[in-house]
């Protein structure tokens, strides 16, 4: 599509020149269902191109340059993993956006009997409002944009929080953006479940895995650091 935008005002060689230039820009693209969709996305309405020498030499260029699938590749370039048993009591991170802290406080309200049977920690203003309304020690880190989701995200990463609650704001965006995309990434590293919204929150507190022990897989970071020494 990008490609082919606007191609009818180019002339015959410029196009060339320009559709290889972006071919080979894509071609380095690791995953070989990318390079696939590629040919497909550059030929779709391929018509209005002229000579169709040009099309045949795109498709070819564009064919998947890696043949192995996914279920042959790594599950996560270099990393192996153990198990992990999360214990029965869970830590459990809190945070909102400002927009979204009335859905939060109103879930955690409804789930409260539930809540309390867990640790809770948040960030700031987060923990604060939660404190207020539920009536429950919850551990406050400092507000988001001052640095509290890299403080939970540490946690995560020192596995001293098992889940996380972030109803994050779909619809504006944040001057702490970096950080907030940090907490969920390292969440996904380690595995944690998060819920985004009032409805993956209700998922996960039904959950009978909340009230008992059970394993999940972490990174083996030990044994990275053993053989590496
Ligand atoms: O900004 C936040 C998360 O990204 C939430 O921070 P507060 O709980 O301090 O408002």
């Amino acid at each position: 599509m990008v490609v082919n935008d606007n191609a009818g005002n180019l002339m015959p060689r410029g196009v060339l020149k320009l559709i290889a230039s972006k071919a080979r820009s894509y071609q380095v693209h690791p995953l070989s269902v990318g390079a696939s969709l590629l040919a497909m996305v550059v030929n779709d309405n391929a018509g209005p191109l002229t000579p169709r020498g040009v099309l045949k030499l795109i498709a070819s260029r564009l064919a998947p340059v890696r043949c192995m699938s996914f279920l042959e590749q790594q599950p996560m370039i270099g990393i192996s993993f153990t198990q992990k048993t999360l214990a029965a009591r869970k830590r459990i991170a809190l945070v909102a956006h400002d927009h979204c802290k009335v859905f939060l406080l109103d879930w955690a309200e409804r789930q409260k009997d539930k809540l309390a049977r867990h640790e809770l920690v948040a960030t700031g203003t987060t923990g604060l409002l939660l404190q207020q309304r539920l009536d429950l020690p919850v551990e406050s880190m400092i507000s988001g944009p001052l640095g509290g989701d890299q403080q939970l995200g540490a946690r995560i990463a020192e596995q001293r929080v098992d889940m996380l609650v972030f109803f994050w704001d779909p619809f504006e965006p944040q001057p702490h953006d970096p950080d907030i995309k940090a907490l969920l990434r390292v969440a996904a590293v380690w595995n944690i479940p998060v819920a985004c919204n009032e409805c993956s929150a209700d998922y996960l507190l039904s959950s009978p895995l909340m009230d008992q022990a059970h394993e999940h897989r972490i990174p083996d970071y030990a044994t990275y650091l053993q053989n590496r020494a």
